[in-house]
């Protein structure tokens, strides 16, 4: 099984460089395997569609999801080159993942110029700086898409 695990850790590793050498983005890979069959393999694709969310993880994600016809991942595994950022890790919620295996961590991406220890720290409460403003307003507004749902007959819970 660590074996296993590092043979798709290396794949999304060669991965990752390939999306440093193409210039899509920067030095992230990721994996999605189910029963040890490779389903998608992904690089970071920020700079190459301009998509700030297309980090690994998720542009992995949509794929495997995309490939495997819904959203409901929890039989796969996520290898990721480096420990998921928030948005990542939240994105790998979503999927149900079950197993994540990550080989750098946050403070090697930070290392390397990448925020991913920072917004951890806004989430922890920890930063002094969050660098957003963040207003909550119109909530009775709002309400009215939640009723909606709630009142929705046929609807999927995801
Ligand atoms: N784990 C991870 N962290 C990032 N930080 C910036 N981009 C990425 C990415 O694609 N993956």
């Amino acid at each position: 099984m660590k074996n296993e695990h590092l043979h798709f850790l290396q794949l999304a590793v060669e991965e990752a460089k390939k999306g440093v050498l193409s210039n899509d983005g920067g030095p992230f890979g990721a994996a999605i395997v189910r029963r040890g069959e490779l389903i998608a393999l992904a690089h970071n694709e920020v700079l190459k569609t301009n998509d700030p969310t297309a980090h690994a993880e998720v542009v992995a994600i949509r794929r495997a999801s995309a490939i495997l016809g819904r959203f409901d991942l929890s039989d796969c595994v996520l290898y990721a080159t480096c420990e998921p950022c928030p948005m990542c890790l939240a994105a790998s919620y979503w999927a149900k993942i079950k197993t994540l295996v990550y080989a750098c961590s946050r403070h090697d991406a930070a290392r390397a110029g990448f925020d991913d220890a920072f917004i951890y720290e806004v989430l922890e409460g920890k930063a002094e700086d969050k660098r957003m403003e963040v207003l909550q307003m119109g909530r009775e507004m709002a309400l009215s898409a939640f009723e909606l749902w709630q009142q929705k007959g046929d609807k999927t819970l995801y």
